[in-house]
Formats: structure tokens, sequence, C-alpha cells
């Protein structure tokens, strides 16, 4: 159930489901069921209208709205346009409705305590305007509780972006797999409580979709990572390289403290000599070394990874730095000033990419960097990633992080906590850890990911940055547990 499909890939596998021998109207059937479900599980019986649109999201509508009637709920049902107008398994669903079709209109929210929303679901191609934005703005100031149907009408499934208006849901219900809109922003905050149910679409048939697009889970990333053996050499967890900035230490020590706390053998931060007694002084495990030591300690391949940017400072020095890192193909993860270095010579940052290489920047980083790349955060990472070939992991609270060939995930996590101090350069401690002890580079992109939302959404109000290394080893623990069960 992790993988995202994207409305084509939704309608190919109905298709295919529909050519295998289930019939249109039943998979329908199975949709409008799954809904009225949901329903029956949140709500108990009250009055309901049921807002249908011209299409087969509209003739969802028609499945539910019986079933509720005939379970005794009070059940008023809406049509955008005529019964007659409608095609397909619509109009079969439709003639078995037997209560009465009203106008769709802003007077049926009127007295309802539940609206179920039927309006548009994965056909919807143009702004809404007219009527139907008069009605979504009438149901999202309305008491009542809302369910949609496949996606709040208004949402783009692909993108998450909303067409002129959109319903605000409290509970979202969408058939076998979710898609990119449920999980990006602004799409994801009109979903409320997201269930995706089995409609009776193979799982078979959703891998022959070849699926490329995740939602950020364990599963994706679990046999990727390298946890040591009993016999276990501090030189086999990796040695990272995080180079620190004169004035600005707090970055890299908490890069450091993340990358440590990942699991790292061993780390030395790298800076001027100036700020070297600060970082030492900071944890007796940290080594320290001066930058003018920085050709020696590249010579020696032992040293297998490096976090550059994190409070190191913008210009000349900075960008000759990070093009010596990537020219060793060495693990690279550059964030923050190792990326703005580059905004007015992003091809030359782009053609020095040749190793297993993160960017991990926020949106301002990222469109200083590809200013001509537009779209939702998916295709935008995606295209940066296959443009630069480094892993692009694009944060916020709907972090996507993109292979260049393709592969992507969307954190779905709710770790609002996260948007603090700090907290960017834990992240990339955290994948420079990871990358140090051999994972490679999209599954330690997408581990950190989880393991900074998990810490984020475990210690929820009050966190600080600092907290977020300290809390690694618990959830590293389970992990490591896990893997011992299924081993
Ligand atoms: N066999 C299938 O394909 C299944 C489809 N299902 C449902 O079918 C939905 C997709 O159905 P459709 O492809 O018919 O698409 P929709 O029902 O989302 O909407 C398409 C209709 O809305 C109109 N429309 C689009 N944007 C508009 C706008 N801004 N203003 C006014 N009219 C607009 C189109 O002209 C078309 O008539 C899914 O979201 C899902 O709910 C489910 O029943 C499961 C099975
Ligand atoms: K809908």
């Amino acid at each position: 159930m992790f993988e995202i499909l994207t409305t084509d890939q939704m309608y190919e596998a109905d298709r295919r489901t529909i050519e295998g021998g289930l019939a249109g109207d039943v998979l329908m059937d199975n949709a409008g069921r799954v809904v009225f479900e949901e329903i029956i599980r949140h709500w108990s019986p009250r009055s309901v209208s049921v807002l249908c649109g011209p299409g087969n999201n509209g003739g969802d509508g028609f499945v539910i709205a019986r079933l509720l009637r005939d379970a005794g709920w009070s059940v008023r049902l809406g049509l955008m346009g005529d019964v007659v107008s409608l095609k397909g398994d619509a109009a079969l669903h439709a003639a078995r409705w037997d209560g009465a079709v009203e106008r769709l209109s802003p007077a049926l929210v009127v007295g309802a305590d539940l609206l179920v929303d039927c309006i548009f679901g994965a056909g919807l191609a143009r702004e809404i305007t007219g009527e139907i934005a008069e009605l979504i703005t009438t149901i999202n100031s309305s008491m009542a509780s809302v369910v949609s149907v496949d996606v709040p009408s208004g949402v783009d499934g692909n993108s998450g972006a909303i067409w002129g208006c959109g319903v605000k849901a409290d509970l979202t219900v969408t058939f076998c797999r979710a898609k990119p809109g449920h999980y990006l922003l602004p799409g994801r905050l009109m979903c409320g409580e997201l269930a995706i149910r089995d409609i009776g679409i193979s799982d078979q048939t959703i891998s022959e979709m070849r699926p490329n697009c995740w939602r950020n889970d364990p599963v994706l990333w679990r046999a990727g990572i390298h946890w040591p053996g009993l016999d276990g050499h501090k030189y086999h967890r990796g040695h990272l390289l995080a180079f620190g900035g004169a004035s600005m230490t707090g970055a890299t020590r908490l890069v450091a403290r993340a990358a440590r706390r990942s699991g790292v053998g061993l780390l030395t931060i790298v800076s001027d000599p100036v700020a070297l007694p600060v970082y030492a002084s900071d944890t007796p495990g940290n080594m320290t070394a001066p930058i003018g030591q920085v050709e020696s300690l590249l010579n020696d391949c032992r040293h297998n990874a490096f976090v550059i940017g994190p409070g190191y400072g913008l210009g000349d020095d900075t960008r000759s730095l990070v093009l010596k890192l990537l020219h060793l193909c060495r693990s690279t993860v550059l964030d923050a000033d190792a990326l703005t270095s580059f905004a007015d010579d992003p091809s030359t940052l782009c053609f020095a990419i040749q190793g297993p290489t993160v960017l991990t920047p926020h949106e301002g980083e990222f469109s200083r960097l590809f200013p001509d790349i537009t779209g939702d955060k998916l295709t935008r990472a995606r295209a940066a990633a296959k443009r630069s070939g480094a892993t692009v992991l694009i944060k916020g609270a709907d972090t996507v992080i993109a292979a260049p060939d393709g592969r992507a995930a969307i954190s779905a996590a709710d770790a609002p906590w996260l948007a603090t101090a700090g907290s960017g350069d834990v992240l990339a401690g955290i994948i420079g850890g990871l990358m140090a002890q051999g994972m490679e580079m999209f599954d330690a992109s997408c581990m950190a990911v989880w393991l900074h939302a998990r810490s984020g959404t475990d210690i929820g109000p009050g966190l600080i940055a600092e907290d977020i290394p300290e809390h690694l080893p618990g959830i590293l623990r389970e992990l490591w547990l896990a893997s011992r069960k299924k081993g």
C-alpha cells in the first residue's frame, strides 16, 4: 500500500482490472461500499447530503447514497446536470437509486450533518468556477462533517494543487493506492484523515504499473540499512568529514551530533583553526582538524563521506572546496551554503556531480539553484535529480526525495515541530552518517527523513533541534530489533 500512483496509472489499473473480468459497475459498487463502510465506522446515523458531479466520482455517490439509505440513514442526493447525461457505470448506478435527485446547489448543505463530496475526483481538469465554486464555499463554511470521495473536489490528484477552490474534508476515502496529491501540499491539508481502501484491484496489477513513487516508509529502505556485525570495526562504519564554518559553529555541531547518533564510526570536523577549540570542546567523541590539512585528509580514502554547507559560509572558497570533494566521487551531502554558493553557476555544480551525492535544499535554496524548474514539488525534485545526477531532497512539511533514475518518495509525516532552527542541519548529518556507513544515497535520504520526522512526532511540542539526535537511538533500536526478528 506504499506505492503512490498518478491518476493515469490509476485509470490504467482500473482498465486492466475491468479487462481482467471485474465489471466496471462492480468496481464502482466496491468503491461506494468502502466509502459507506468508512462513514458508518466514523459516524452514527444522521442526515446526509450526497453531492454528485457529472462523472464517475458522482457515480460513486449514487452507490453511497443507496447503501446509506438502505442502512436507515436520512439521505438527500444532488446531481450536477441531468441524470440522462450520465454515462456508463455512473448511469447504471444512478438507475439503481430510486430516491429523489435534486439539483446540485448550496440548498443541499442546509440541515445536513454530513456531506459526501463526490463532485470531482481524478477527472478534474480545469478551474472550478460559478455555482460549483459557490457550493464549495458553502460546504467549507458549514458545520457539517465532510467526507471526500477519492480526492477532495478541487484538489488535483497528481500535484496537490487546488483548481480555484477545493473542499476541505474531515475524511478522504481513496481507492487502491494514494495519489501524489494526497500527500503534497496544499492537497494534503484538504484531505483530513486519509483512508486507502481496497476495491478489488490486485497487487499484481499495481506492480505492472511499475510505480516509482512511494510514501516514505521503512518498507522502502530497511533492507538497505548497514547494521554492524558482531565483528564490526569502527572503520567499517565509515569516517565522515563534516566541514565547519568559522563563526556559525552551531550548525556543524548539530551535523556532527546527528551523524554520530545515526551510527557513523568516526567523525572529524574540519574547520578554520579559529573555530577548532569550539568544535573540539563540544563533545569528547568529535575529532577535529584544521582546514589547512584538507589535502592529506582527502588523500586518505577511509574518509569516505562528507557533509558541507550548514553554517559554512558563502563564496569562492566554499565553491572550490565543494568541487574538490565532488571530484573524489565519495558520498557527499550538500546543504545550505554549499548549495547557495552555486546560485550564479548551477551548471558547474551539476556537471561536477559524478558520485553519490545528496542535495538537501529548502524551497528558497531550490529556486536559487534551479530557477527554471517549475511545477509541483514531486515534479521539481525529479527534474532536478535528473539534471544534477544527485538525489534531491526538497524539505518542508511534504518533503520529497527524488533519485536521478526517477524513483521518488514523499513524506507523509505530521511533524510541524521540526520547523525550528537547526533541524535541517540535523537532517544533513543523519544522511551523511548513514551514507558513511555504506547506505545507498536514495535509501539513506529516505531513512534520514523518516527518522527525523519520527523524532518530530515523538518529541512533539517544545522540540529543539538538539533533541533530535538524542532521540535517534530509541528509534534505531526499534528498527534493529525488527530486522533481527525478520532475519
Ligand atoms: N472504473 C473507474 O475508473 C473507477 C472510477 N472511480 C471513480 O471515478 C472517478 C473518476 O471519474 P471520471 O474520470 O469520470 O472523473 P470525475 O468524476 O472526477 O469528473 C469528470 C467530469 O467532471 C467534468 N469536469 C472536470 N473538471 C471540471 C470543472 N472544473 N468544472 C466542471 N466540470 C468539470 C468533466 O467534464 C467530466 O464530466 C474517480 O475519482 C473515482 O471516484 C471509482 O468508481 C472506481 C472505479
Ligand atoms: K471528490
